[in-house]
């Protein structure tokens, strides 16, 4: 995955990363504003000019607005920053999903760790350690200059003194890098073990094994607990040696301005400039120790995700509807000597089919029950892995499949229509309208926002169905496999859906699996699936 190639991840994010970065420089400009200021009231009150505090009242006045607008600008740059490691959760665990969807994950003890504990490592990466990131960027340049124009020998020790910090977080992070895999290899024994003891733990209680489990349970948790022990020493000994570095760096500054103070040699107003701003210049680097292990879990988590084969670089933008929605060629398909049984099975479902299904028509597949309609499209759609030989799709990418009972979750009727993705509200009302759903949508007291019950309570089957179709309509794809989308409609409505089908059919093509005439009428071509016995077969219409 290309989410830390920093090149396309800076395109990708670019307005909300110049958002950030703004109010990053507004901060450092108002910090070097208010250290002036304190200064300058200091002096005034102490040293020089004024007499009174009324006189020192505008410094006063202004430091304060500066210290209100820091703390604003601050708290708007954490806000980007957390807008976009919430960003980045959502498309991890996009292609999390579709990566469990797509292909079954090797280990399935290592899902849990992958599904919560990894994609999570990464949010503090971009919460805690890009926003010090940005200040090392600006603030950094921005201090040396103002403290270059003030006392060019303190920023010439800021200069000379920077690089060591950064030196020694490369060291340790050679060394920490290894405890911290080995933390997660225990974290996923220890989550694996899991999986397995309580699967089989009624095999195991009818053996009264189940205490027996309990020691190597426990070698799991310690090993875990020896690893994570490990890493937060090392991270412990990283922020300590880094704290230690920045304080006697500012120790070494503070000493060469009392002394030049002492020797007349610098002001008193410029020597404690200097020496406010000496803090804030070494405060990114602070941070960053401080977040040290945040880092390392990160990188360690990116790479376990990169093994899992789950991301790819292209894949990296949501698709959200919007997206979907392009023109491309409608998909025809060509299925030649399909031979396939589920794994459970003694026989093979289908033995040798051969069938063709024309771009731009509307192919039904019909049959008895039981001889593999829903299979036959599941395949198509690519839910189980067959081989590309044996069913090659043509034309334009992608697919949308409406079940026979859509999945409903508990969420908004416009989550379940876009599946949580942003969409215009135009195409939703056309989505819903193609469905019959338009009336009833308004109906409702809350409209899209209405909440749905867990499996689309209170929603009828029939209506539930139009759902589905709603959302393929809304995605609006070359390929549209629809499993007996009318089975629970009366006639009336059952009419309605298909001319509706109809219109949205231009360019596309559509695969319905069903038993009811009135779809079947509607075809251009049939594919009719025998029971087994009759094998093998040819479908050709
Ligand atoms: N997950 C599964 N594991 C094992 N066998 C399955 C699985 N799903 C379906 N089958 C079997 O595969 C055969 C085909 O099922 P499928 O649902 O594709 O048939 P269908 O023609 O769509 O049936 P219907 O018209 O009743 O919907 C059936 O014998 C069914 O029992």
């Amino acid at each position: 995955m290309n989410l830390f190639s920093w090149t396309s991840w800076i395109r990708q994010h670019a307005r909300i990363l110049l958002k950030a970065a703004g109010a990053e420089m507004a901060s450092v400009l108002l910090t070097v504003l208010t250290a002036w200021e304190c200064t300058n009231i200091l002096n005034g009150l102490f040293l020089s000019s004024f007499h009174s505090l009324k006189e020192t009242a505008p410094d006063f006045l202004v430091l304060f607005l500066a210290l209100v607008f820091k703390a604003l600008s601050n708290h708007y740059r954490q806000k980007k920053c957390l807008r976009l490691a919430t960003n980045l959760l959502y498309i991890c665990r996009q292609h999390l999903h579709r990566h469990i969807l797509c292909q079954p994950i090797k280990q399935a003890g290592t899902l849990p760790v992958l599904a919560i504990e990894t994609i999570d490592a990464l949010a503090p990466m971009l919460t805690r350690v890009l926003p010090e990131l940005l200040s090392l960027l600006i603030v950094l340049p921005v201090i040396l200059l103002a403290a270059a124009m003030t006392d060019g020998l303190s920023a010439l020790l800021f200069l000379a003194t920077l690089p060591i910090a950064p030196f020694l977080l490369y060291l340790t992070g050679q060394v920490t890098q290894n405890a911290s895999r080995r933390e997660w290899h225990h974290l996923e024994e220890l989550s694996a073990g899991f999986r397995i003891l309580l699967s089989g733990m009624p095999v195991l209680k009818r053996f009264r094994q189940e205490q027996a489990q309990r020691l190597q349970l426990k070698q799991f948790s310690e090993a875990f607990a020896q690893s994570s022990l490990q890493v937060l020493r090392l991270a412990f000994l990283s922020s300590f040696v880094l704290e230690l570095i920045t304080t006697l760096s500012i120790a070494i500054i503070a000493v060469s301005i009392g002394l030049r103070l002492l020797a007349g040699r610098i002001d008193f107003q410029h020597a404690f400039f200097i020496l406010l701003l000496t803090p804030e210049f070494y405060q990114p680097l602070r941070q960053i120790a401080a977040a040290f292990h945040s880092v390392m879990t990160a990188v360690t988590a990116k790479k376990r995700l990169q093994q899992e084969g789950i991301f790819q670089p292209a894949e990296l933008q949501p698709s959200s509807p919007a997206e979907v929605r392009q023109k491309a060629a409608p998909t025809s398909i060509s299925i030649r000597s399909l031979f396939w049984r589920y794994p459970s099975a003694q026989t093979d479902l289908f033995h040798g089919l051969s069938a063709e299904i024309p771009a731009g028509k509307i192919t039904v597949i019909t049959g008895p029950s039981g001889t593999g309609k829903t299979t036959l499209l599941k395949l198509i759609a690519g839910l189980f892995p067959a081989c590309s030989t044996m069913i090659c799709r043509t034309g334009g990418n992608g697919v949308s499949y409406v079940p026979q009972t859509p999945h409903l979750f508990a969420a908004s009727l416009a989550d379940n229509l876009t599946l949580f993705h942003s969409a215009p509200k135009g195409p939703l009302r056309y989505a819903l309208r193609m469905a019959l759903l338009d009336r009833w949508a308004k109906s409702l007291p809350n409209g899209m926002d209405t909440q749905l019950g867990d499996g689309g309570q209170p929603l009828s089957r029939g209506q539930r169905q139009r759902l589905g179709l709603a959302r393929a309509f809304l995605q609006d794809r070359p390929l549209l496999l629809l499993d007996e989308p009318t089975a629970g409609l009366d006639r009336e409505t059952e009419q309605q859906v298909l001319q509706s089908l109809c219109a949205f059919h231009r360019g596309r093509t559509i695969v319905i699996a069903t038993h009811r005439p009135a779809v079947i009428a509607l075809a251009d071509h049939q594919i009719h699936l025998e029971p087994p016995e009759d094998l093998p077969y040819d479908h050709h219409n």
